[in-house]
């Protein structure tokens, strides 16, 4: 895979962006990477790290001449990103960000889009419980889930070059709708998180069950439990925050169904249990063969990469 953009600015130095400064730079899919993020105890380890190309002292400075600009911060502080850098967008170049929300993200930095700058948003499905500068690593999007999901009348030209810049960094890209998405996510990664923020809250209130007995017999399903809990809070506050609607859509229907479980346990009623978990393993079992678990271990044999 050869150079996809000339200049790429990250803003914003996490786990995501730094992992897409590894991957660019694994096949040279840019010819110069500047990065910034405001804290300068991070852009001191990024310098440190040799992540990116140039560290800036502005967001503005990152972004000067830049052909691709990436917002890769939290998704609440996206507008307030996008309007600090539009003075200093260049004409005929794209702006792209990597929030778990889309619709949000569309109206919150779209305003500030100026006319001939192209906006395509975007959403890669990949990601750890870890955060910050040092987190990333190169290999993170490959096989996974990239979403773009551009505005209505978003030039086909800037959709391609993005889709060529996610596919040369590993990723499967596909296009979606902002409410879909978000839909999408609610049930797939919004939800999940925030029942594993719950569960393990919960585990810490039991008091007749110690922190030590909770550390030293942590079963498989609970250990996956604290990993995910144990993901950026400020990330997933804003998370909650911006996709409300689905996210609450979904948890009322999960309260229902956990509510019909509890009573089939209390009945004794074995065959709605039975049955429940016949439906979901058969899911789990579609997800292995999609070749989305890469910790199963048949992984692979599922779609392969065109
Ligand atoms: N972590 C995941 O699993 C994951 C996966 C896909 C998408 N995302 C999305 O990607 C984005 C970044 O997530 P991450 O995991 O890389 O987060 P992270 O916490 O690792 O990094 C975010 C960085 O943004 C910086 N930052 C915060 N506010 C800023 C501002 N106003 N200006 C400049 N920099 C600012 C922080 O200092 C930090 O360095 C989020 O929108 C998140 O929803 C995360
Ligand atoms: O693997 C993880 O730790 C993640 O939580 C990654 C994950 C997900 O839910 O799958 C988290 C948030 C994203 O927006 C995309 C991916």
């Amino acid at each position: 895979m050869s150079q996809v953009y000339g200049r790429v600015a990250l803003i914003g130095l996490g786990l995501i962006a730094s992992s897409m400064f590894w991957a660019m730079r694994r096949t040279g899919l840019a010819t110069e990477v500047t990065g910034y993020s405001r804290s300068q105890e991070t852009r001191d380890t990024a310098t440190r790290i040799g992540l990116c190309d140039r560290i800036c002292d502005t967001a503005a400075e990152a972004v000067e001449g830049a052909d691709l600009v990436v917002l890769a911060v939290p998704v609440g502080a996206m507008g307030d990103v996008a309007a600090e850098i539009a003075p200093m967008l260049k004409p005929g170049a794209t702006v792209t960000d990597v929030g778990s929300v889309k619709r949000h993200v569309i109206e919150a930095v779209g305003p500030h889009v100026p006319d001939g700058v192209h906006f395509v948003p975007g959403h890669p499905l990949a990601g750890t419980e870890h955060s910050g500068p040092e987190s990333g690593f190169a290999e993170l999007f490959d096989n996974r889930w990239t979403l773009l999901v551009p505005p209505e009348g978003t030039d086909p030209a800037a959709i391609d070059r993005l889709r060529a810049l996610w596919e040369g960094m590993g990723a499967l890209v596909d296009e979606m709708d902002a409410d879909h998405h978000d839909l999408v996510l609610a049930v797939t990664s919004h939800a999940p998180h925030l029942i594993a923020y719950t569960m393990v809250g919960v585990a810490d209130d039991l008091r007749r069950v110690t922190d030590t007995e909770v550390i030293k017999y942590s079963a498989a399903g609970f250990r996956d439990f604290t990993r995910i809990a144990a993901s950026d809070p400020t990330m997933w506050r804003d998370v909650f925050l911006t996709n409300k609607d689905a996210t609450l859509e979904i948890l009322g229907r999960f309260t229902e169904e956990l509510f019909a479980l509890q009573r089939a346990i209390r009945t004794g009623d074995g065959g709605h249990l039975h049955d429940y978990f016949t439906r979901t393993r058969a899911i789990r079992r579609g997800v292995i063969e999609a070749g989305q678990d890469t910790d199963a271990p048949d992984f692979g044999r599922g779609r392969a990469k065109t």
